[in-house]
């Protein structure tokens, strides 16, 4: 396996025989389209595709680009035979099986800022259409009737602004909301106090939020946690009164519950851009008084939509014709700057993790990643993640850098990272230490010249090898005549040797030899060599 492999599914990122191509599903700026070919994709936009004739043209592309309409469900991922990355121009990725993706190897991204500040403003305009019930105003007033008297508005100057999470979005929505001279409290388990000082709101806990707030505004995404917090129960806990604005996803609040409370009067008024099903063609909250509504158009600003278009091709790009990760939800990043710098050591990492997964029997307790001069320069974690695949590939072709750590949790490995600042015998050194039932054995690679991997140690003795294409590998009883020994029996096999590699503990102790070989080494050849005198183990590495 080469080292460009460990970036994608197999397949050669940066390397094409020809152009990567890309397919824009859903509606999406133009400039998308225009970045993909400038950089050197080959891009088709087909939008509005079902999902069956989705999945009769999927199987021709290298990356996907999509925003919320096309479902990337197990059943179109399966028949994405090629596909390495996805790409949504927008922040909610709830559209996309994230954990299939990852089990086939596929790089899922996301545009985590590009629509940030659109989507605040949306819900700051929905709430400045509750508090004025500008759009039952604007259509009394078109209709002639001129209602003054009936649409009597509150002020935002002095109210409580509940905001239900307080991330990207939701602070944008505190910064506006203090600058209207509003109180913002907000309840989100992963808001430090030290960021809540900073955005210059108050944590609190979700029933005093309820309790307190004139407005409430959710801004998380829709997670076990998160489904319904604005349910029948919470909903009555709220001041009379209260306005409710979801601008982030359907699902948070129970519709049914608010249906009765803006009925019941308990509720003032509420503003939904989001629904439990979209497109959200019926619900029995249309109509009803007080109620708001737009289509999903939180992100839907010319600056947003060319921001996410912009974003996704060049992420998209970068990761097909350079490697680098940006924004993926299911990968380590690394930039383009880093890629290439990386890429000899993802390439001696895979061939490390490979070497201890084909030598390891028995179950694994932990494998350790150590990391020794100039490698501790670098992120580790894809270096981490090229070990793994490498280790883990021994077991399953369909295993890359993106799989690699989901499987080793699934599979209940403990993995650990270790940087060991000072220099050693090396510049620079990648160490990978297995712990199964049989003790703990560590395998040391470095890069020659900067580029060319190494293998310097194994299990305690020193090799200079190159782990590459066919190899034999034997431990044996260092005694005279060994090596003539081996080199009758592969000479007499028709097996050519290409390199020759020996380390011993000591003189007349154990011994390793890594033979690379220009042919497999059969099962009959290993079954010969393991009868030689002096000889422990004896098997075939492929690389
Ligand atoms: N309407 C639209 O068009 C539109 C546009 C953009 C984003 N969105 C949606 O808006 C939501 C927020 O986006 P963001 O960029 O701010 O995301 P973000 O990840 O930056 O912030 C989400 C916040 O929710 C918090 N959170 C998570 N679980 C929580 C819980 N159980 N209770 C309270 N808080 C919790 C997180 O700690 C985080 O701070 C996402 O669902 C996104 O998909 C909608
Ligand atoms: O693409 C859109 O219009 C919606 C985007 C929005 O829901 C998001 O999560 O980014």
């Amino acid at each position: 396996m080469d080292a460009d492999t460990v970036t994608a599914r197999n397949s050669k990122i940066g390397t094409y025989m020809t152009k990567p191509k890309v397919l824009i599903s859903d509606k999406m700026d133009p400039q998308a389209a225009q970045i993909f070919a400038e950089r050197g994709c080959d891009v088709d936009v087909i939008t509005g595709k079902t999902p069956e004739e989705l999945k009769a043209i999927i199987g021709q592309y290298d990356g996907l680009a999509i925003r919320s309409s096309t479902r990337v469900t197990a059943d179109i991922l399966e028949a994405a035979t090629n596909l390495k990355v996805i790409g949504r121009a927008g922040i909610g990725v709830d559209n996309v099986d994230i954990p299939e993706a990852s089990a086939k190897g596929i790089v899922v991204m996301n545009t985590p800022f590009g629509n940030s500040i659109t989507t605040a403003e949306h819900a700051i305009a929905l709430m400045f259409a509750l508090a004025r019930q500008l759009p039952e105003a604007d259509a009394s007033t078109q209709a002639g009737k001129w209602e003054k008297n009936r649409f009597m508005g509150v002020e935002l100057t002095s109210k409580t602004l509940g905001l239900i999470g307080a991330g990207n979005i939701g602070s944008i929505v505190a910064d506006r909301a203090l600058g209207l001279r509003m109180k913002v409290v907000a309840f989100d388990p992963f808001l430090s106090p030290e960021r809540a000082l900073e955005l210059g709101i108050e944590k609190v806990d979700l029933d005093e939020l309820l309790a307190r707030a004139d407005f409430i505004t959710l801004h998380t995404p829709l997670t076990d946690q998160t489904r319904n917090i604005l349910s029948k129960e919470n909903i009555a806990k709220t001041k009379k009164g209260v306005r409710i604005i979801n601008c982030a996803r359907g699902g948070l609040v129970d519709e049914a519950a608010l249906k009765e409370a803006l009925d019941s009067g308990h509720v003032a008024g509420a503003a939904l851009d989001v629904f439990v099903t979209e497109p959200a063609k019926e619900s029995p909250l249309f109509g009803t008084p007080n109620f708001v509504s737009t289509p999903h158009l939180g992100a839907s600003t010319s600056e947003a939509q060319v921001n996410v278009a912009l974003q996704v091709a060049e992420q998209m790009s970068d990761f097909l014709l350079t490697g680098g990760v940006t924004n993926a939800l299911n990968m380590p990043s690394l930039s383009a700057e880093e890629a290439p710098k990386l890429k000899p050591y993802m390439a001696l990492a895979e061939k490390l993790g490979s070497l201890v997964g084909q030598l390891t029997t028995g179950s694994l307790a932990r494998i350790s990643v150590h990391t020794e001069g100039a490698a501790t320069e670098l992120n580790a974690k894809p270096i981490v993640a090229a070990v793994l695949a490498g280790f883990l590939r021994v077991q399953s072709d369909s295993v890359n850098m993106v799989n690699a750590p989901f499987l080793a949790k699934e599979r209940g490995m403990e993995v650990r990272e270790v940087k060991t600042e000072r220099e050693g015998d090396y510049h620079t050194l990648i160490r990978v230490s297995v712990k199964t039932e049989a003790g703990e054995r560590s395998v040391a690679g470095t890069l020659f010249s900067n580029s060319e991997p190494r293998l310097v140690e194994l299990f305690g003795i020193k090799v200079e090898a190159e782990l590459a294409g066919h190899m034999m590998y034997i431990v044996n009883e260092d005694a005279p005549g060994f090596i003539g020994r081996i080199g009758t029996l592969l000479g007499e096999s028709a097996i050519n040797i290409g390199t020759f590699n020996l380390g011993r503990r000591e003189a007349g102790g154990e011994a390793v030899l890594l033979l690379s070989v220009d042919s497999p080494v059969p099962a009959s050849v290993l079954e010969q060599a393991r009868a030689l005198p002096g000889v422990k183990r004896a098997m075939a590495l492929t690389f």
